[in-house]
């Protein structure tokens, strides 16, 4: 069967767990070939982020060119981008490389609760990048930046991602990992996605993940609703396979084999 190439344009995660050392892991778990373009170190560990370098504008678009100009891209996920200059060249570049998919998980604060977006940002990200992609993934805290104004339930939930998604005239995620109960995620058609909540701390990565897990598997060529739902049950699974490394938030866990049955067992 032919590889399908999916790249990930995102922040690197010194501690491995969200950033683009969740995308590279998630795609090759899934059987696609993964590739990056840095946008930002972050110096990051179970406890939080200590340090950021945003990656000069030039040399992320030299990232993309060099990615684009040789190597076929069935799928994009766009996590971390921190700043206007690099939106533009990311944006610039979308429109000139015309991926087949472009799932944008529009990241703004690590689950430590350390800002990784400028905040003279928010206008730019909302206005150049979030519609140029196929599909947003935004958490409830994003979303209410995005919309100015509280999410507090699933019935609001169902009201604020259609005006999200007709504001940003693109498909919308809406992540509910941050309420409580069941975790439910609902898509701008209004098909909901949900699985039981685990109790764990160990969460880190489970947005970069989800966001990932979805564009390989529309790279795969499984339809949107197809590709979100496995997306949802692969992090469902890898929250309830993490184990504990570090002080804090660990993160989730991506390794399993296929059992002679064809079955997944994952490793713990
Ligand atoms: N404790 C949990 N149990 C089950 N599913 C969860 C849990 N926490 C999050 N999820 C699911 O994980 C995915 C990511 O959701 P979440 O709302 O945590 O995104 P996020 O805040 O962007 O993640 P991150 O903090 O990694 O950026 C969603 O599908 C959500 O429903
Ligand atoms: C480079 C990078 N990108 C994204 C996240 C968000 O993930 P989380 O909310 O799980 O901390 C992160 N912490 N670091």
């Amino acid at each position: 069967m032919e590889r399908k190439h999916v790249l990930t344009i995102a922040g690197s995660d010194s501690g491995g767990g969200a950033g683009i050392q969740a995308d590279l892991k998630v795609f090759s778990a899934l059987g696609t070939y993964g590739m990056s373009v840095i946008t930002a170190v972050t110096a990051q560990n179970t406890l939080g982020v200590t340090a950021i370098q945003e990656i000069d504008a030039q040399i992320v678009k030299s990232q993309l060119d060099a990615v684009f100009s040789d190597i076929r891209v069935d799928a994009v996920k766009i996590g971390m981008v921190s700043n206007q200059e690099i939106m533009d060249v990311i944006a610039e570049s979308i429109q000139r490389y015309q991926p087949p998919h472009v799932v944008m998980d529009p990241v703004m604060i690590a689950k430590s609760g350390d800002p990784l977006l400028q905040e003279d940002s928010i206008a730019t990200l909302r206005s150049v990048l979030l519609p140029m992609a196929t599909l947003i993934t935004p958490n409830l805290p994003e979303a209410e930046v995005l919309l100015g104004c509280n999410i507090t339930s699933t019935t609001e939930m169902r009201q604020a991602v259609k005006e999200l998604a007709g504001k940003m005239n693109t498909q919308v995620l809406l992540k509910g990992g941050h309420l409580d109960g069941d975790a439910v995620d609902i898509l701008s058609t209004g098909k909901e996605f949900s699985s039981p909540r685990i109790e764990t701390p160990h969460t880190h990565g489970t947005g970069c993940s989800l966001s990932s897990a979805i564009a390989a598997y529309l790279a795969l060529g499984e339809p949107i609703d197809e590709a979100i739902a496995k997306a949802k049950e692969y992090v469902f699974q890898a929250i309830c396979h993490a184990f504990p490394i570090g002080n804090g938030h660990s993160p989730i866990h991506h390794f399993y084999q296929w059992d002679q049955g064809g079955r997944k067992v994952w490793d713990s």
